[in-house]
């Protein structure tokens, strides 16, 4: 060790005294030269080389900087010792940076690549219209010569990969309208945002667990899904189909879709939209990475069967060229968006321009939707949201109550699942009346949800009934006078009918 020591101290000895030399004899110009010459022999022999990627470039800014900048904040903030913490605008996240000559090793595929950041004092700089930053940042990279290949450029567009990631992951989400239909604002834009911060996710959302994985599974696949859907040549987009009655959640699982995949929203109000054209440039000015919502779409265009047998009326238009329902007024007279321009919105040629995007549909009354709508391959997926099962229950109790796992063996929960499913209660109803009681204890509340639930399947029940007697007396009505309508006879067979199944 000792003779180590000695012999770099010789070598510094040396160094300093060429240096001098150096000094005494040679002008400043030349000294520098031959600093220069030294460097780059320095650098022959080395088996780095390096890369300087500085803040500006010229007068402008250089986007690798910040890309670097940022990709990094992930790794300093385990691996630096000495960090700089900044928080952008509009931005809900912290961002860690290499503070000034730290240094981090980072690696990429097998090959390890290292950051110095380093920071200088900017010379007084001449009157300009853009004065540039008084201190001069920038990052070295010192790669292995014979990582190049492998490292550049396929390193460096990783990283601005992931820093576009990251910047939109921090930025806050937005959620867009089209409150002035498809009409332009001053600047061109049709749509109109707020920030999105819904706080329903997919671990507060009541349902069942295992479907509720599958739909989480096929987000990420889609959110991944980027090469597959180049080689396969399909447009990376993808519907949803939400069905279900009030109040069952399908709201409440687009703000978890969003939150999952940090997508932003555009809420479409197709009855402000008034031709397939202003919906066509509704679509152009959304962007990549957001879901495109139509909620209550039976209530939204005039969804109707165009399988259907029935001749239309030889004055009416044909079917989907017919004003939504509620419009008949003068105004929406004017209004000729059709079925045909939704679909093309969704699965035409225009639904491609841009991509990752998920459209939505959500409805009460699946049965009201044109097949054309509901045909498979449409609609990608189709989810049907439930009244709450038992599963569902706990997810509500635990997000309302607190109540852990271990409490649910017990008598009351039994009791919970046996009537929960006979009750048909929305999550939304079990909801407020567990708002209701969260003042009172744990217990104390679910004996009150256990009391709501026997009480409704008694109403229902006695309502059931109640249709069943009305539905005999009709049908011993029509025996008895046959001129009344077959019509009614016919609804109360059915009646009986579904008594029968109850029953079963
Ligand atoms: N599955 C659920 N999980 C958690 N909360 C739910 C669920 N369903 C409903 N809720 C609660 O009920 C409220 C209303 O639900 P939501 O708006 O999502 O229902 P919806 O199915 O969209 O109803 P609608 O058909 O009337 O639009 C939500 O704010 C939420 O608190
Ligand atoms: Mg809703």
């Amino acid at each position: 060790m000792k003779e180590v020591w000695t012999s770099l101290a010789s070598i510094m000895g040396v160094f300093a005294f060429f240096q001098s030399i150096l000094h005494a004899v040679f002008p400043p110009e030349l000294r520098f030269a031959a600093a220069k010459l030294f460097h780059r022999l320095f650098r022959c022999f080395s088996t780095y080389c390096y890369f300087e990627i500085t803040e500006m470039d010229g007068v402008n800014t250089n986007e690798l900087y910040h890309a670097v900048q940022l990709y990094l904040s992930q790794s300093a903030s385990m691996a630096a010792s000495r960090m700089s913490l900044s928080r952008g605008l509009n931005s809900s996240a912290f961002t860690f940076g290499l503070a000034n000559n730290d240094r981090i090793v980072n690696g990429f595929r097998g090959a390890s690549a290292t950051w110095e950041h380093t920071v200088t004092q900017r010379q007084s700089q001449s009157f300009s219209l853009r004065p540039l930053p008084e201190e001069k940042r920038s990052f070295t990279l010192q790669i292995k010569k014979k990582d190049k290949p492998l490292l550049i450029p396929a390193y460096l567009d990783h990283i601005m990969e992931t820093a576009t990631e990251l910047r939109r992951r921090n930025q806050d989400r937005r959620l867009y309208t089209n409150s002035r239909g498809g009409s332009m604002e001053s600047r061109g834009f049709p749509w109109e945002s707020v920030p999105f911060k819904h706080p329903s996710t997919f671990d507060t959302l009541a349902m069942d667990p295992a479907r509720k994985e599958l739909i989480m599974a096929d987000l990420n696949d889609f959110a991944q899904g980027k090469a597959f859907y180049e080689n396969t040549g399909r447009a990376w987009k993808r519907g949803y189909l939400l069905y279900g009655p009030p109040g069952t959640g399908k709201s409440s699982m687009i703000a978890a879709m969003a939150n999952h995949l940090s997508y932003d929203i555009y809420d479409l109000e197709l009855t402000e939209v008034q031709t397939n054209s202003e919906l066509r440039k509704l679509l152009m000015k959304t962007t990549s990475k957001s879901i495109i919502v139509i909620e209550d779409i039976d209530c939204s265009v005039n969804l109707i069967n165009r399988s259907s047998k029935k001749p239309a009326p030889p004055c009416e238009p044909p079917s989907d060229l017919r004003p939504a329902r509620g419009t008949e007024d003068g105004g929406a007279a004017a209004r000729t968006i059709t079925l045909s321009g939704l679909l093309s919105f969704t699965d035409g040629l225009w639904s491609c321009c841009g991509s990752e995007r998920i459209f939505v549909f959500t409805t009460n009354h699946i049965e009201k939707l044109d097949p054309a709508l509901v045909r498979s391959g449409r609609m990608d997926m189709h989810v049907f949201m439930s009244y709450c099962s038992f599963q569902a229950l706990k997810i509500l109790m635990k997000n309302y109550l607190g109540w852990e796992d271990s409490e649910q063996s017990d008598e009351l929960m039994r009791e919970l699942a046996e009537v929960v499913d006979e009750a048909e209660i929305t999550p939304a109803d079990v909801s407020g009346i567990l708002i209701k009681n969260r003042r009172r204890e744990r217990r104390e509340a679910a004996a009150e949800l256990l009391e709501a639930l026997k009480a409704r399947v008694e109403r229902r029940k006695r309502s059931l009934s109640e249709q069943v007697v009305e539905a005999e007396e009709q049908e011993k009505r029509a025996l008895e006078s046959p001129n009344e309508s077959t019509d009614q006879l016919m609804h109360s067979c059915n009646a009986k009918e579904d008594k029968g199944a109850e029953e079963d």
